[in-house]
């Protein structure tokens, strides 16, 4: 079983996915984390450096070894569907789910952020507004469910997509769900 996000910058794809993992006692990796740890430098100084071709290159190198490797809960990064392979090989392998956010939601979450490149421009909010209107038929394309977020905290989000995923079935009947407490 490999439950996989994609879905905008800040659309909660980290957060969201390592609460899931937890909630079911299974492994939980950050593609973005993993793309790090082999460039052995920030995604940001890689960008700045190489450019953002060959970021998607490693990236899509890391995501194939991924999806077919993890067993647990996969998180992307935002451009993780800008290749048609990408999109295939997550759609193929695991239950992909969207995050979707608007981009004023985004904004709000993400407006004191440095750390993503694509995001430090002088105006952050037309660039997520771009970013959604290329991406949410590609998110959309890739996924098997979509999860609307926006009010819900974390862990309602969370307790959602444990549903959803109970009622399709992707979920072993054994599967003991830990509660936040618990955990
Ligand atoms: N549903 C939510 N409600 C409030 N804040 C959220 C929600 N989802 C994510 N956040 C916050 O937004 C920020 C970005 O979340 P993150 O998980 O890093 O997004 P992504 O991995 O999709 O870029 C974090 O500070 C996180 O705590
Ligand atoms: O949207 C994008 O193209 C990107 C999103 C980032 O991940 P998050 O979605 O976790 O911020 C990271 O992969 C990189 O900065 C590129
Ligand atoms: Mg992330």
């Amino acid at each position: 079983m490999t439950i996989i996000f994609v879905g905008l910058p800040g659309s909660g794809k980290t957060t969201i996915g390592r609460q899931l993992a937890r909630r079911l006692g299974v492994p939980f990796v950050d593609s973005d984390h993993v793309i790090e740890d082999r460039l052995g430098c920030s995604i940001r100084e890689y960008f700045a450096r190489e450019g953002e071709e060959a970021f998607r290159d490693v990236e899509q190198a890391v995501l194939d070894d991924l999806s077919q490797h993890h067993q647990g809960v996969l998180s992307t990064g935002g451009g993780s569907v800008l290749r048609e392979a990408n999109r295939r090989h997550l759609h193929d392998r695991g239950q992909v789910i969207y995050l979707r956010s608007s981009p004023e939601d985004v904004y709000r979450r993400l407006r004191h952020d440095t750390v993503r490149p694509l995001l430090q421009v002088e105006d952050p909010l037309s660039r997520l507004r771009a970013l959604y209107d290329a991406r949410d038929p590609l998110y959309r394309d890739a996924a098997h469910f979509v999860i609307e977020t926006g009010r819900p905290s974390v862990s309602t989000l969370v307790n959602m997509i444990l549903m959803q995923l109970e009622l399709a079935g992707h979920l072993p009947a054994r599967t003991q769900t830990h509660s936040p407490a618990a955990s």
